[in-house]
């Protein structure tokens, strides 16, 4: 086992108190934010971790004679954790519901209405949910109402754009997947961090109600980009030759409901295998995330302050080393093998979460910042190699609903090995957190065993590890010969006006 740094009750509780006292003195004024994870399109932002005290805690005016247990805030809503939590909830239930219809939309009407439909929707979210805390409609009794559709909406256009990026990215970079994939996880990333250090200064700076604004304005430029992304795609399928380029946007057969069903009956079976991998991963992964802070808080007593910034490190991690895996992956073509290799090494982290608290927090997390990334920048264009661009968005949809579904059950676990109230007991406490850390282990050992099976499926074909392929296919471009080798389906591709 690992070295142990016995933990004692009583460095924790000395710990503990330390960091209560830095919480007391912290709280002063606004919560400082959690890293948190963004909604999907990176500029869209409306509710989250970095504005919970303003929509959570209730208004106390003109903030005079504040004692060290107020929250001080004048521009609070008031929602209260309840009413909070439904609107995340919201947000992600609709996700859910929609990404499979979403992404049989994004196949039908094709890359730049849906792109174009999306984003609106997105936007009409972040502004409706501006508006409910603007003028008479804050604190009036549809507040609420308003901003749980506005979170629905939300839901919906943030699921079904990130379908149509994937769709993109797969289409038009088709022989550098894993350079593009790579680059949009820094984004989301740079979303996430962006959201983490920006949100809630802006919000203290402006006043509440306008950051809200500056979010759906910058939401705003989602819809922009999909304009100009649909120009350039307009422009590029009218001057690229059309033997020589894979770009489908519609496929010349009409994609109606029954031949789309029949299509994902003829799904492979390493895109199934892919999909079990991506939801183990992601159901062990997500909710170390989510719980992360507390967990460090309680089993290392750091404040919540340096806690949220230990978790944070996954995601900064995720900015810095995309960019290198996409250019070790476009140079050995083997993401399926890199892939087994990131869920392999992730399991242990979680058993040396568990028990090995010598061993100190920020290493751990650095460590599931490497992993993941790599995780992250590997699976995405996985599923790009393995379906075909007329059935990518729908299959891209059933894929998020599993690991939405997946996401969604087993925080419902942690929650139920937790409890409602929870353990002043720090030995119960701990140990009900290891009985969550052998839950998420498991599922991560079935990540990568699954991963495991997808490639050995996939070795007759190499699609996922082109360079074991025999046969590189060449193709001319603008009369240079260019081999497609990491993308092979690229040569069956329909391609239409
Ligand atoms: N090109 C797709 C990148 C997806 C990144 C990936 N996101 C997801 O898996 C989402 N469906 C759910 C993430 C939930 C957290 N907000 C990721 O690794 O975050």
């Amino acid at each position: 086992m690992c070295p142990q740094k016995q933990w004692s009750i009583e460095q924790h509780l000395v710990e503990s108190t330390t960091s209560v006292l830095h919480e007391q003195i912290h709280q002063k004024h606004y919560t400082v934010p959690q890293h948190s994870p963004l909604p999907e399109i990176n500029v869209c932002y409306a509710v989250d971790k970095p504005t919970q005290s303003f929509l959570k805690h209730p208004q106390t005016g003109s903030c005079q004679n504040v004692t060290s247990n107020t929250t001080c805030c004048s521009e609070c809503v008031g929602l209260g954790p309840d009413r909070y939590n439904q609107l995340y909830a919201a947000y992600a239930w609709m996700t859910a519901a929609t990404v499979i219809p979403g992404g049989y939309f994004v196949d039908r009407v094709g890359n730049r209405v849906s792109a174009i439909m999306s984003t609106c929707v997105a936007w009409l979210g972040t502004s409706l949910f501006a508006l409910t805390v603007t003028g008479h409609i804050r604190g009036s009794s549809v507040m609420f109402p308003l901003m749980f559709c506005s979170r629905l909406l939300l839901g919906a256009g943030t699921g079904t754009a990130l379908i149509v990026q994937d769709r993109i990215l797969g289409t038009w970079f088709a022989d550098n997947l894993s350079i593009v994939f790579s680059i949009n996880v820094v984004a989301l990333r740079l979303g996430n961090v962006s959201n983490f250090l920006l949100t809630a200064n802006i919000a203290n700076w402006i006043g509440f109600t306008w950051a809200l604004w500056v979010g759906a304005a910058l939401c705003s430029t989602a819809v922009l980009s999909a304009v100009f992304l649909s120009v350039l795609e307009l422009y590029g399928k009218k001057n690229s030759d059309k033997k020589l380029t894979s770009i489908p946007d519609l496929s010349e057969e009409p994609v109606t409901l029954s031949r789309q069903i029949k299509n994902i009956r003829l799904l492979p079976k390493t895109y199934w295998l892919l999909c079990v991998t991506a939801v183990c991963y992601y159901s062990a992964y997500l909710p170390v995330i989510s719980n992360g802070s507390k967990y460090i808080q309680d089993r290392y007593g750091y404040s919540k302050t340096t806690a949220a910034y230990y978790v944070g490190a996954v995601y900064d991690v995720s900015i810095i080393i995309p960019p290198f895996l996409g250019l070790l992956l476009k140079k050995f073509r083997c993401t399926g093998l890199l892939l087994s290799c990131s869920a392999i090494l992730t399991a242990p982290v979680y058993l040396l979460l568990s028990y090995c608290s010598s061993i100190h927090p920020l290493v751990l997390t650095i460590y599931l910042g490497i992993t993941y990334t790599t995780f992250a920048v590997c699976v995405w264009p996985c599923f790009a190699m393995l379906v075909q661009p007329d059935t990518f968005g729908t299959a891209a949809g059933i894929a998020i609903f599993m690991q939405s579904g997946g996401v969604g059950m087993t925080n419902l676990a942690v929650g139920k090995i937790m409890g409602t109230t929870e353990s002043s007991d720090t030995i119960e406490l701990l140990s009900k957190y290891r009985i969550v850390f052998w839950v998420l282990f498991t599922l991560s050992v079935l990540s990568a065993v699954f991963s495991v099976a997808t490639n050995m499926a996939d070795s007759r074909q190499n699609k996922l590890n082109s360079i074991f392929m025999k046969d590189p296919v060449p193709i001319e471009i603008n009369d240079e010969t260019s081999s497609l080798l990491p993308h092979p389906r690229t040569e069956s591709r329909t391609v239409s006006t």
